[in-house]
């Protein structure tokens, strides 16, 4: 496991710097530096979603979800980047408005890679997390695996100096990782956690 926490964490930072790069910011390990700082908050987390048997096909395919067996409810990943890799068995979802709803294919050789909260407020809003839900499958069982890049409890976050502008400032009130996490606790988990920290009216001035 620590060797795959070591590789994981090495690319999400290759990641992180390709990200900084192309926000044209010119410390590039800006991201990534919190990440490889002993005290980064990174977790693994593994999620097993057992099938519930409901009009079993004979020859199930991964589209055979149950819409209404929600396994993981809506959310989007608090910390930086999230780096997720499934067994074959479908189940993930993005939704890019409030509405729909789309199904992401499962690819054991791939990662699927989500924008966290941190990122969207270290870009004021260029990168944005993306929310998503996993349902379980009817036949079988799902199965994945994600490294959620974190900073130290005790960073503060707030947009970098080269996100902000006359025209576009700072669109959430600096927190810390910890007063975020201690924050996210009193909510729910489909609640959008960065609206507790967003500027409004005068403060956005
Ligand atoms: O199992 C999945 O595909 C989603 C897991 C997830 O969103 C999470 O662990 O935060
Ligand atoms: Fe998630």
């Amino acid at each position: 496991v620590s060797g795959y926490i070591e590789a994981v964490r090495e690319l999400a930072c290759e990641l992180l710097d390709l990200v900084a790069e192309g926000l044209r910011v010119p410390d590039t390990s800006v991201f990534s530096r919190l990440i490889r700082d002993v005290d980064s908050d990174s977790i693994l987390r593994l999620n097993h979603y057992p099938p519930m048997p409901i009009l079993c096909k004979d020859n199930d395919t991964s589209s055979s979800y149950n819409t209404n067996r929600v396994g993981f409810g809506e959310h989007s990943d608090p910390q930086i980047l999230t780096l997720l890799r499934s067994n074959d068995v479908g189940g993930l979802q993005i939704s890019l408005n409030d509405s729909v709803w789309f199904p992401v294919s499962p690819d054991p050789s791939a990662f699927c890679v989500n924008v966290g909260d941190v990122l969207q407020a270290m870009t004021n809003g260029r990168f944005l997390s993306v929310r998503h839900r996993a349902l379980t499958n009817s036949c079988k069982s799902r199965m994945s695996m994600a490294y959620f890049a974190a900073p130290p409890l005790s960073t503060k976050i707030t947009a970098l100096p080269q996100m902000l502008s006359a025209v576009r400032p700072s669109l959430y009130r600096p927190f810390t990782w910890g007063d975020y996490k201690k924050a996210a606790y009193s909510l729910r988990l489909g609640d959008t956690r960065l609206d507790l920290f967003m500027k409004r009216g005068e403060e956005l001035a």
